[in-house]
């Protein structure tokens, strides 16, 4: 094939693996680096990207590469392990295929950003000379965990009561680590791809991206960043949610499910302000406990798990409760009629709900979830953990008095109060120069605006503010509420 001119642009491949919640922030992280001038592909796999429902307003360029299992993906193989090696071996020379293809039209890659979960792509990088750089997904309290076993540093089979010390982190307990640690043998193959394989030639990248920002994680930041060269990458939520400064940039833009109609919205306009507890969970004791919460509550349960719940529940809660099979849910949680946010604590649902402001009512299953929700409780006190009982489960009773005390309690004040400083960070964090040149005011405690200085931003909401505070508080990061008192968050 005859070589093409290449234009002047870095070209980056950026490679999650084949998940919503994997794709979510690597897309999200490619719009930022277009929006800098980067010319960006995004790689994913032939059956994922022929599945995805794709926002017209994306206009990141797509590539794919093979799994060998091109109809089904994962679902189609025997074995996990199955699926990862095969994974590794087509996908190693499909992406080969790929650069020598886009090199050919004048499109050579220059980097290649690649997920954590999947290392070979490294080896790919290195043999055709080009900057490699990991993408860790999830929390970097969870990834010190994982490279401490991986190196041996923590050790598998603790006793309940031992006390995990890890540089950065707070006292852990085993619960607290992700489930492939502390119910070490239950899931091998995914043991084997985040300690094992996740860490194997991280000392080999050029870059380590973390998806975190500073504020939220900093001391195990400052200690991972002193043996790697790791770099956190802001909240990576699309600008509409959070400094409001891109106005194409209103949602994440490619899902798996297809979103529901506008009767889910429609539903929310109706209910006061922080009145509904939003769920992106399933199980027969949760649907009994937010029937026992007697508050309102937006549930997602995927078509495939819907038989789980109990007969004519959908039915008899109707009064008080929506049920949907997919919703974005940036949208739902930055309604104003949100109050809470029962999760599993996935990693992006939990930085969303952070950097939105929404309180949490964790309920943790596996994987990283029980390290999130024990950060969410105790660290950044924005939620409370439905605790299970000594079966494992969590019951009824428990996630209606985590819901109620939430929306109605005097520690949901509190956890409020802290799911609003938590979303002033967020929004700083997007943008560095952000945070010393603007003040910040609530209209309510889920909605906040930003001026700058001159108060040209929202000019006609902000002259009350900035004539109640005098420059010495507009100098620190003041954050004052709608009737002009100091919140005292900064100060
Ligand atoms: O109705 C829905 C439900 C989810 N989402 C989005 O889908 C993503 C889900 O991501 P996450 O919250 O991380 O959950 P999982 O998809 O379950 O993520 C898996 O991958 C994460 C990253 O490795 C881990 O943190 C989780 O534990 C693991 O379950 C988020 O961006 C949500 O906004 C929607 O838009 N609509």
């Amino acid at each position: 094939m005859e070589k093409k001119e290449r234009d002047d642009k870095a070209h980056c491949l950026v490679l999650p693996y084949p998940s919503q919640g994997h794709i979510n922030p690597m897309l999200q992280f490619s719009k930022v680096l277009q929006h800098k001038g980067l010319k960006i592909t995004l790689v994913t796999t032939h059956r994922f990207h022929s599945t995805m429902h794709r926002s017209p307003f994306t206009s990141i360029a797509f590539e794919t590469i093979s799994d060998s299992y091109d109809e089904g993906g994962i679902l189609q193989a025997e074995t996990t392990e199955a699926y990862l090696d095969s994974f590794q071996k087509v996908g190693t020379n499909t992406l080969i295929e790929l650069l020598e293809k886009l090199s050919c039209s004048g499109n050579p890659v220059d980097c290649i950003v690649y997920d954590a979960f999947m290392p070979w792509p490294l080896d790919v990088a290195k043999k055709f000379g080009i900057v490699g750089t990991v993408f860790l997904t999830q929390s970097c309290a969870v990834d010190n965990i994982y490279y401490h076993v991986q190196q041996g540093l923590l050790k598998l089979h603790l006793p309940p009561d031992f006390e995990i010390l890890l540089p950065g982190l707070p006292p852990l307990q085993p619960s607290d680590v992700p489930s492939f640690i502390h119910a070490f043998g239950s899931y091998p193959a995914f043991f084997k791809m985040v300690v094992d394989d996740q860490f194997s030639n991280v000392d080999k990248a050029d870059w380590i991206l973390c998806n975190t920002f500073d504020e939220l994680e900093e001391e195990v930041v400052d200690w991972m960043a002193k043996f790697w060269p790791l770099r956190t990458i802001r909240p990576t939520i699309p600008s509409k949610y959070l400094d409001k400064r891109r106005e194409d940039d209103t949602e994440y833009g490619f899902s798996l499910f297809n979103p529901n109609t506008d009767a889910c919205m429609k539903w929310l306009n109706a209910k006061p302000k922080e009145s509904v507890a939003y769920v992106s969970e399933q199980m027969e004791e949760l649907s009994r406990g937010l029937k026992r919460s007697k508050s309102y509550f937006l549930w997602v349960v995927r078509e495939k798990e819907a038989a789980k719940l109990p007969k004519g529940f959908v039915e008899e809660a109707s009064e008080k409760g929506f049920v949907v099979s997919w919703r974005p849910q940036l949208e739902v949680l930055a309604h104003e009629a949100v109050g809470c946010f029962v999760t599993h604590c996935g990693w992006n649902s939990t930085l969303e709900a952070l950097s939105l402001g929404v309180p949490m009512v964790a309920v943790p299953q596996w994987t990283n979830q029980s390290t999130n929700a024990r950060f969410i409780m105790d660290v950044w006190k924005m939620g409370l953990t439905a605790s299970a009982d000594e079966n494992g489960i969590v019951r009824q009773e428990e996630i209606a008095r985590c819901v109620r005390e939430i929306l109605e309690g005097d520690r949901g004040t509190e956890i409020q109060m802290n799911a609003l400083k938590w979303k002033i960070l967020a929004t700083t964090a997007v943008d560095e120069g952000v945070m010393s040149s603007s003040v910040y005011f609530v209209m309510s405690s889920r909605s906040i605006h930003t001026l700058d200085r001159s108060g040209t931003e929202q000019a006609a909401l902000s002259s009350s503010f900035l004539n109640a505070s005098d420059e010495d508080e507009l100098s620190k990061n003041v954050c004052i509420d709608q009737e002009g008192q100091k919140l005292n968050i900064f100060c």
